[in-house]
């Protein structure tokens, strides 16, 4: 796992999927993974960025964080994604970035990269399945290796039991322990597959 490279991409407006972003970082750090941790570009007009109190914060709060190029998808052999529910589907920050990696897809260069989603909403059936369908859709084009977390593990049943990708209500307070250790299994879970194609598949 130690040769893996990975990056953590995620959009967030208020903070929840920020958090659930850099705990799947850290992980990927204590697994000896190189990681990337990166934001997706905001293209919210600041007048609607203004209006909610939360969301500009956040903003502010997140201004260093790298933003997430389309190099960074070559970069990596394995990707974790995280972004909250928009009516049950990806935001359009995410969709945008999605929008610029024709030349990558086309090129084949997103073949065979492992990747898994994590997501949240405000209700705890607010979208979050249909939002990682949502996701995973994009990489079955992009001929990725999807990698669910699924039910390989007891800390999934904990929290939520969300087998498409760990799943949060909205909020940094109700990102609990149950959802960090998820995160942590999600991540290793990925990081060991990523190793497999890698070594396995690539050399
Ligand atoms: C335009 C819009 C649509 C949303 N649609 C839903 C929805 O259908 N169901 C739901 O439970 N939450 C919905 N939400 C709530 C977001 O998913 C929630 O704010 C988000 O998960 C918080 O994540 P963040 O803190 O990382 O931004 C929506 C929010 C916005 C702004």
């Amino acid at each position: 796992m130690n040769d893996v490279k990975l990056a953590v991409i995620y959009y967030s407006s208020t903070g929840t999927n920020h958090q659930m972003a850099k705990w799947a970082a850290e992980a990927g750090k204590e697994a000896g993974a190189e990681v990337k941790f990166l934001k997706i570009k905001e293209t919210a007009p600041q007048e609607a960025i203004n209006e909610n109190e939360d969301w500009k914060k956040h903003v502010e709060a997140t201004q260093d964080v790298q933003t997430a190029a389309v190099d960074d998808l070559e970069w990596a052999d394995a990707i974790i994604f995280s972004a909250p529910t928009r009516y049950g589907s990806l935001p359009s920050q995410v969709q945008s970035y999605f929008d610029m990696t024709g030349g990558l897809w086309f090129q084949g260069k997103l073949v065979n990269k492992v990747v898994s989603g994590m997501t949240s909403a405000q209700n705890p059936h607010g979208g979050q399945e249909s939002t990682l369908l949502a996701l995973y859709k994009t990489m079955f084009h992009w001929g990725a290796i999807a990698v669910p977390p699924a039910y390989t593990d007891e800390v999934m049943f904990a929290a939520g039991g969300n087998p498409y990708g760990v799943s949060a209500d909205a909020g940094k307070d109700n990102l609990n322990q149950e959802i960090h250790k998820a995160i942590k299994h999600q991540t290793k879970r990925t990081l060991e597959l990523a190793g497999y194609i890698k070594n396995g598949l690539n050399k």
